[in-house]
């Protein structure tokens, strides 16, 4: 039975339907601990005392087994608080679209497969034992151009009923329409007007695009490993090329100061950020800076600071502004919610300011002095609010542009004029193909999630960036690259985008979770997951929920599943058009929808106020990916909880690279989990699910003048080499 048989479920949502008799046995007992509230209980029963297995898990993970920062005398168990409130079973929740898609396409016994394009796993990776992947049905394929995408479209109406009533029928006519919500709708007062006109209907053959998402988090790569930087240009938008015309506008964001400014509190654990270890690497490393003031920002940088509550700095944030200030290039890499943003962008700012603007709205064609990347639309947008709050009452102007939103659009707010460009690299492509912008006084280039966007997938068009004419080399300007994992291979690539002397930051462990997650792992087999998600979610109650899956099909299923189930509910991932994408951002924001299903599009960098809760349904295919979607809760010193479905028969090649995260992190590791672990080591598997696992540094090993400064190392933390080989 393939994942496909999601599809068919929603129809006849009893799993006996389409489980044979065989997998039923097999998969229905949920043991070993697949039971939210017995983790502690299933680790001694499943320790079967092995001494070969407990002198390696001793070796290996002594680490972290203690209760680390659990709460004393807390208890998985809530109460069951029954319904959730607010579902809508939209009123076009199944009598859109079915007739014409893959409900009927598809083959009654639902075992179809799942084509690699429908995940939106980063670079489409194998796992050494999934069943997913590598299968390409030809319904499924991307390829299959706009009869498929009809489809699709069908689908996305039926299943985009499941929250919203009331569709806009204006929407595909009325290019010019603001429509409400949507992705400025960040945080509390951004959010009024949420809703109103929002249209979950079928786009079977529609003219409203879809922004050209294939597969990846973003855009499509045209022309992935030509040289030349202008070799797409006469396809159009990026994306586009296959589809039909992206006409959506993006509303455009509040724009009273409460709105710029709100934010959320810091949480409990806050304080505790300065007892991370922090390691630098590299030469002549400027002093760490302990307060604001240090920094000798300008007063309306301090006053834009203070209105967005920042009292004191976070330790990346310490190390990186000082850095960035005495114009060195930096690859930082710093726990999930832990202030990357602000890190470049006040530093950044500082120097506009000092330095002067060129770009203003009377120039002909924008120069913007920085540039920034990051690999989904959303997080873009919100690094804009970012750039816009700190900016603010200044002579600075950000500007966003993404994909899946009116390319004149994009060129409209650039020729307004444009310092800080904040862009998905599709789109930015585009613009700097149709030279709608000018890149002479680019000073300034920023990788966020750079991993991400130096991977397969998004590393040829950063190569075509930085060498598109008019850029100034790597020596005349400032690069920056931030993320919370850094793989090892990635790095290196980096040395390309960076001068020799770049300086590396490292808080805490590279690729580690954030601690301040609580983190549980459940044997759940495939055909349990279903009723242990709603379970674990009638549990949870009314709090804010982010559940992720691995494929963009499956999201939809899950999400409607969970709509018939009485939970509201919302989904987002890459085949939803870009308006319907912002729309479920803002109805998850704003609470109108507790659960948001979600693909590894929304897995980085997003920063929502209150979400107490990520849901692995499905673990994603890398353990990297693992960190970044559990860091979507436990932010800027709040407490989060991550519960994740393991499936031994998928799952198996995470085992390793979990068991030492969950250890790091100090967290309970499961006995069984130690055992799948243990026996993927005894029988050799290599699996690589991240090449840097324990990559703790610098990779730059033998840097000359490498030393530990500022602060301490956390050396007793860091893995020897034989741990390395022993993993990897
Ligand atoms: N010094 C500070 N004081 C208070 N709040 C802060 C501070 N720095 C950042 N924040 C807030 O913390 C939250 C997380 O910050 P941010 O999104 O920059 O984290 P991040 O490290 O980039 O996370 P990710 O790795 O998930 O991208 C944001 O709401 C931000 O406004």
């Amino acid at each position: 039975m393939g994942d496909e048989d999601w599809e068919a479920e929603i129809i006849k949502p009893r799993m006996s339907s389409y489980v044979p008799v065989f997998e039923k046995d097999r998969y229905s007992s949920g043991a070993n601990g697949d039971t939210f509230n017995r983790t502690l209980a299933s680790l001694s029963e499943m320790d079967d005392g092995s001494s070969r297995r407990d002198r390696f898990m001793r070796s290996r993970f002594a680490a972290g087994r203690s209760l680390g920062n659990r709460d004393p005398g807390e208890s998985n168990t809530r109460e069951n608080t029954s319904t959730v409130g607010g579902f809508r079973v939209g009123r076009s929740f199944g009598n859109r679209g079915f007739s014409n898609n893959k409900f009927e396409e598809g083959d009654s016994s639902g075992f179809w497969r799942e084509s690699n394009n429908d995940r939106e796993d980063n670079q489409t990776r194998n796992r050494g034992f999934s069943k997913r992947g590598g299968c390409q049905d030809g319904n499924d394929s991307e390829a299959s151009g706009s009869s498929r995408r009809g489809g699709r479209g069908s689908f996305r109406g039926c299943c985009g009923g499941f929250v919203l009533g009331s569709p806009n029928s204006k929407y595909e006519q009325d290019e010019g329409t603001q429509h409400t919500g949507g992705i400025f709708g960040s945080r509390r007062s951004a959010l009024t007007g949420v809703g109103k006109g929002d249209t979950y209907q079928s786009r079977s053959g529609s003219g409203s695009g879809r922004g050209g998402y294939k597969g990846l988090n973003e855009e499509v790569i045209t022309g992935s490993g030509k040289n030349s930087w202008k070799s797409e240009a006469k396809g159009g938008e990026s994306g586009d090329t296959q589809g039909p015309k992206v006409t959506y506008i993006p509303p455009p964001p509040p724009e009273d100061e409460n709105s710029i400014f709100a934010h959320y509190q810091t949480g409990i654990n806050f304080d505790k950020y300065d007892a991370i270890l922090v390691e630098v690497s590299g030469h002549d490393v400027p002093p760490a800076i302990l307060t604001f003031e240090e920094a000798n920002l300008c007063q309306t940088l301090n006053s834009n600071i203070a209105k967005a509550g920042y009292t004191k700095l976070t330790p990346v944030q310490k190390y990186s502004i000082p850095i960035i200030l005495g114009g060195r290039d930096l690859m930082a890499c710093a726990q999930t919610g832990s202030g990357k943003t602000a890190a470049f962008l006040l530093p950044i700012l500082a120097h506009m300011m000092r330095d002067g603007v060129t770009a203003s709205c009377f120039k002909e064609l924008q120069e913007p002095e920085c540039i920034i990347v990051a690999p989904t639309r959303e997080l873009i947008s919100q690094i804009y609010l970012e750039a816009r709050k700190f900016s603010f009452g200044t002579c600075v102007r950000a500007v966003a542009i993404y994909g899946g939103t009116q390319l004149g659009h994009s060129i409209r707010q650039i020729v307004q004029g444009c310092n800080i460009l904040c862009a998905t690299p599709g789109r930015l492509m585009d613009i700097i193909r149709k030279e709608k912008i000018g890149l002479r006084q680019v000073k300034y280039i920023v990788l966020d999630e750079a991993d991400r966007m130096l991977d397969m997938g998004f590393g040829p068009e950063m190569k075509k960036l930085i060498s598109c004419p008019g850029m100034p080399s790597k020596e005349q300007r400032q690069t920056l690259m931030f993320s919370a994992t850094f793989p090892e291979e990635i790095q290196r690539l980096a040395g390309e985008f960076l001068k020799s002397n770049y300086l590396f930051v490292a808080v805490g462990q590279v690729g580690g979770a954030c601690r301040d997650v609580q983190q549980t792992i459940l044997q759940v087999g495939q055909y349990s997951k279903r009723e242990k998600l709603v379970e674990i979610l009638r549990n949870i109650g009314d709090e804010r929920t982010m559940v992720f899956v691995e494929t963009k099909k499956k999201a939809d299923f899950i999400a409607t599943f969970l709509c018939q189930e009485k939970i509201s509910t919302t989904s987002i991932h890459g085949d939803r058009e870009q308006r319907e994408r912002e729309q479920a951002l803002g109805d998850f924001r704003c609470g109108k929808c507790l659960a948001l299903v979600a693909t590894s599009v929304a897995a980085r960098g997003l920063d929502i106020e209150n979400v107490q809760h990520v849901i692995n349904f499905d673990l994603p295919s890398t353990i990297d990916e693992y960190v970044h979607r559990i860091g979507r809760t436990g932010r800027c010193g709040n407490t989060g909880r991550a519960i994740s479905f393991f499936d031994p028969e998928s799952d198996g090649h995470l085992a390793q690279p979990l068991v030492k995260v969950l250890s790091d992190a100090q967290q309970d590791v499961p006995a069984w989990l130690e055992e799948i672990a243990f026996s993927m080591y005894v029988t050799g598997f290599s699996g690589s699910t991240r090449g840097n696992m324990f990559v703790s540094i610098d990779t730059r090993k033998n840097y000359p003048g490498k030393s530990s400064l500022n602060t301490a190392r956390f050396s007793s933390q860091a893995p020897n080499p034989v741990d390395d080989e022993s993993w990897d």
